[in-house]
Order: C-alpha cells, then sequence, then structure tokens
C-alpha cells in the first residue's frame, strides 16, 4: 500500500496532504476575482511603508548637505515671517546646502524660494492630508509621503541641521521630535535653531521655567536650543558644527588608522 499522501511543492517548502491548499500561489496572484480587503490590511500597509522609505532613500541620499526648515503651513507672502523664510532659503544655498521643506504654503515655500532663487537645491517632502493642498511651486525635487513617520525620519536622516521659523502644532511637533533625538543622542552635531525670539519667547521661557526648573529635563538640555533673528547667525551655526562633525570624524579615522598602524 501506498504510505506517500499526495504532495506539492510551494517555493522552497514541500506540502502534504490535507496541507495542500486548492490553488497555487500564482492562480492566487492572477485571479482578480478575489476580494480586494487585503489592501487595507496591515501586511500589505507594512509593504506600502517600506516602499515609501525605499522611494525616499532613493531620491534623497545623493544630496549635497542640507537643512530642514520648519515653519507654519499659513503665514502670508506679505507677512515678515514668509520673508525670513525666503532670506533663511537663500542664505542656505548661498552656503552650499540644500533645503529641505514639508513642501507646503507658508514658512515652507518661503524657504524653498529662497532656496530656488540663489540658485540652491529646494527639496519638498509633501504629505497626504484630508484637505486638499499641492506641493508648492518653488520644489525642485518633491516626494510625497502617505505616512508621518516616514516622512519625518527623511527630515532628519538627510539633514544636519534644522531651522524652526515661527509654526503652530505641526512645526512644534517637528522641533520637539528633533530635540528628542539630540538630547537621546540619536542624531549628534545636529543644532536647532528658532528663528525669532519674540515668537519663541514665551515657549522658551517656559521651558527654562517648567521643565528644566521641575528637573523635567536636565539644566544643559537649554542649550539644544539656539534662538537667533539673525540669518547669517543661524547659517554660521549650522557650518561650525558641521567643520566639527567633519573633524570629528577625520579624527575617528585617524585613530583607525594609527591603532591598524600599531597592531600591525
Ligand atoms: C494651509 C494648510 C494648513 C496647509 C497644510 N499643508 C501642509 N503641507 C505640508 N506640510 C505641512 C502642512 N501643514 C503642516 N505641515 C507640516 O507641519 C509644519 C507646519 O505646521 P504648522 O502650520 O506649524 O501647524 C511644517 O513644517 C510641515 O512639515
Amino acid at each position: 500500500m501506498n504510505q506517500n499522501p499526495r504532495e506539492r511543492r510551494q517555493g522552497p517548502a514541500v506540502v502534504r496532504g490535507r496541507l495542500i491548499p486548492d490553488s497555487t500561489y500564482d492562480q492566487r496572484l492572477l485571479d482578480r476575482r478575489r476580494s480586494t480587503d487585503w489592501l487595507h490590511a496591515d501586511p500589505w500597509r507594512v509593504l506600502r511603508i517600506q516602499a515609501e522609505f525605499v522611494e525616499g532613500f532613493g531620491q534623497l541620499a545623493e544630496l549635497p548637505p542640507a537643512v530642514t526648515v520648519f515653519g507654519s503651513a499659513r503665514v502670508p507672502e506679505d507677512s515678515d515671517e514668509y520673508r525670513i523664510g525666503v532670506e533663511v532659503g537663500r542664505a542656505l544655498a548661498e552656503a552650499g546646502y540644500a533645503v529641505i521643506t514639508g513642501g507646503g504654503p507658508g514658512c515652507m515655500e518661503a524657504a524653498n524660494r529662497g532656496a530656488r532663487e540663489a540658485g540652491g537645491i529646494s527639496v519638498g517632502l509633501g504629505i497626504e492630508l484630508p484637505f486638499e493642498q499641492k506641493m508648492n511651486d518653488y520644489v525642485d525635487l518633491g516626494i510625497e509621503f502617505r505616512y508621518f513617520f516616514v516622512r519625518k525620519t527623511m527630515f532628519v536622516k538627510y539633514a544636519c541641521g534644522f531651522i524652526a521659523l515661527p509654526g503652530g502644532f505641526g512645526t512644534l511637533d517637528e522641533l520637539f521630535e528633533a530635540l528628542t533625538l539630540v538630547q537621546t543622542r540619536k542624531v549628534t552635531s545636529f543644532p536647532v535653531i528658532l528663528m525669532g525670539s519674540d515668537y519663541w519667547r514665551g515657549m522658551v521661557d517656559w521651558v527654562r521655567d517648567k521643565l528644566a526648573g521641575t528637573g523635567k529635563i536636565s539644566p544643559g538640555d537649554l542649550d539644544l536650543m539656539q534662538v537667533t533673528d539673525d540669518v547669517d547667525e543661524a547659517v554660521r551655526i549650522i557650518v561650525e558644527s558641521d567643520r566639527q562633525r567633519s573633524k570629528r570624524s577625520q579624527d575617528g579615522g585617524r585613530v583607525v588608522a594609527d591603532t591598524v598602524a600599531e597592531a600591525q
């Protein structure tokens, strides 16, 4: 009597007997009549998230050193905040940095506009929102994201510093994420600059009095935010921190080379 049940090879696996499904992977792949509920299920979402990371990394990996500029989506073109945004974008581009923003209106548009006008690289990382909006006209490389957290990874990964212009919840979210990453040393040599001392004063005072004053942050954490009204000063802070980072990595390389030489 034949003891061997029916068997089917499925890629690297072999299944036998009642474990054999009634269709093959290929048949299921090619069958258009099946339910499309899987499009909205987590396993498929994970692939979509992965695709967003792949696309973001692919598009941004070869950018020159960049600075991410945050700020209100709501400031009008004739405001001082918009004007400073243009100046910031322009000064960063003149110093050789690509400018990354959220690609939206207001301060984001202003920074992209300054970068474009100075002949720099102007990048917008847009986000799908429930209301209609489009990438601003001054973005030269634009990527649209579905997921906030993927987009935020790109803001940090491809920047060597942040500049926050006056803004609302979105700006505060991005600002405090940046500060947390620096505080927990997930990123190092990463200046976080607040432009507009008048606008930020109340928050900075509160952070000092309440957060540092009651021990919720260390006194030294206050230095992680640098406030200025001077665009050139903001760029100088970024350039200096960049210089120190390359010096550290050169010194690091030298230590490795010396250690290897000693060992040989
Ligand atoms: C007019 C309007 C609300 C448009 C929204 N369109 C947006 N497009 C792209 N990024 C955005 C938008 N709104 C908020 N953000 C994100 O949140 C920050 C601004 O939010 P807020 O206006 O400060 O709170 C920006 O740095 C940006 O990364």
